[in-house]
């Protein structure tokens, strides 16, 4: 396929085709449906702060789980939605200035792959229809003829079949809608792609085909790719660099075998820990994150991950072992987060046939909140687990949350973490990692 509208002349070659820094996108909560119904206020931070970069020919993964704002990225760089702050330069320009001419040329250079084909293709217009009316939009092709003559390229490029041109979407399976909505991508010539979930919807082993496809289309044409996927073993197959999201937040970012063979940030580790590895010397334990991820709308203070994160870190004079620790900070976030009915925890007592006294409420707090043997933690630590579990007990919740705060801080909740080189390419934002740990 001719580049006929190539990259503009005037362009610099120097620097990343994609720059973005301090990028945010926050939503007015009563955006959303049920917000709007229950009429709450305030924001919720889906991207909140990121700086990447992409070159041209390069992959860029982005990671994370299900809502911590990996579509919202994609998005916003689109300028599909509108940054609440920070900049996207594309080619040196930032998108936000472009307007008329400018801005059509950026829609037309950067183009988007949905995950669920068939809900984006048009299902009343034919593969046709769905190729050549961007080209007519962005003046590629000089006929009729000629656009029809491309899509049908095109249409063998992505491993379909020119007579494919005048069927309808809902004619095709799953794998060959996703590559009409490829097909349909390149059809304006772009020089970067964002593929939302790209494979999700589809069967593994259509999933590797087009991820193949992707694959050999960038080094055709020299494409820039920003990868979104929840899923780490699709983006080992093709990322160049991977970007691990938490919370808004890029926690680490890395060349892909670094990211795999030596991850620095203890999400990211506990993500690989969910990955199937055939290699043993890299084979570790699942790790079971505490809890769910927390609401964007009410982000953790200081490091995000502190609420869930198997690696905490103590205050100095702590003297408890990493996993104590752990478990009297659950213990701690636990009392701070839920609202607990006294009330609610007797009647449970009682259907169980036990004492629904002070005592035995304490007791059961301590049981369903504390997930260690008080015995195993530090004197002082035990000490502070059953005076916040006293004065739940004795409906004091504001004494209880004092006890917790003061004899279980740790510096994570307090201080955002740095972003900090940690080789190559390679940088994560956690308090441990410069702490020679
Ligand atoms: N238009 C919107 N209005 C209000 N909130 C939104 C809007 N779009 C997304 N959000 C919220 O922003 C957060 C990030 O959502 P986003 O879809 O970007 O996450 P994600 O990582 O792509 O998740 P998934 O993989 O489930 O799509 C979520 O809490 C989501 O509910």
């Amino acid at each position: 396929m001719s580049r006929a509208a190539s990259t503009p002349e005037t362009e610099s070659s120097d620097g990343p085709l994609l720059a973005v820094e301090g990028l945010q996108k926050h939503f007015d909560r009563a955006d959303g449906f049920l917000d709007k119904l229950v009429g709450e206020g305030g924001k919720i931070r889906a991207v909140d702060g990121v700086d990447f970069s992409l070159d041209r020919g390069e992959t860029l993964a982005v990671v994370g789980e299900s809502g911590c704002g990996k579509s919202t990225l994609g998005r916003t760089v689109l300028n599909l939605d509108t940054p609440t702050g920070g900049t996207v330069r594309f080619a040196g320009d930032e998108i936000s200035d472009l307007s008329g001419k400018d801005l059509k040329q950026y829609r037309r250079r950067a183009q988007m792959v949905f995950q669920d084909p068939l809900a984006s293709l048009n299902p009343r217009k034919t593969v046709g229809e769905i190729l050549t009316a961007p080209m007519e939009v962005h003046g590629i092709g000089d006929s009729k003829a000629d656009r029809r003559e491309r899509a049908k390229e095109l249409l063998e490029r992505v491993g379909l079949k020119p007579g494919h041109y005048d069927r309808y979407p809902r004619q095709f399976s799953g794998g060959q809608q996703q590559r009409v909505g490829i097909a349909r991508a390149l059809a304006v010539e772009p020089d970067l792609i964002v593929a939302d979930e790209p494979v999700s919807a589809l069967d593994v082993s259509v999933q590797a085909q087009i991820l193949q496809l992707l694959e050999d289309l960038q080094e055709e044409y020299d494409l820039a790719l920003l990868f979104i996927s929840h899923d780490l073993s699709v983006v080992r197959q093709v990322a160049d660099r991977v970007a691990v999201m938490y919370l808004g937040e890029l926690v680490e970012t890395a060349p892909v075998d670094t990211l795999f063979a030596e991850p620095s940030h203890p999400y990211t580790e506990s993500l690989l820990s969910a990955v199937p590895r055939i290699d043993p010397e890299h084979r570790t334990d699942r790790i079971v994150l505490e809890g769910t991820v927390p609401s964007p709308a009410d982000p953790p203070s200081g490091c995000r991950f502190h609420t869930r994160c198997p690696k905490v870190i103590p205050p100095e004079d702590s003297s408890a072992d990493q996993s104590a620790f752990r478990a009297a900070f659950s213990f701690r976030n636990r009392i701070l987060s839920e609202d607990l009915d006294v009330e609610a925890i007797r009647t449970r007592l009682d259907s169980e046939g036990r004492a629904t006294d002070e005592a035995a409420v304490a007791d059961y707090v301590v049981e369903t909140m504390l997930e260690a043997d008080p015995d195993s933690l530090p004197g002082e630590a035990a000490d502070a687990v059953r005076e916040a579990a006293d004065a739940i007990a004795s409906e004091n919740h504001d004494l209880a949350e004092r006890v917790v705060r003061e004899a279980f801080p740790s510096p994570c909740e307090r201080e955002v973490p740095d972003d900090t080189r940690v080789g190559e390419q390679h940088v994560a934002s956690c308090h441990r990692i410069g702490d020679g740990d």
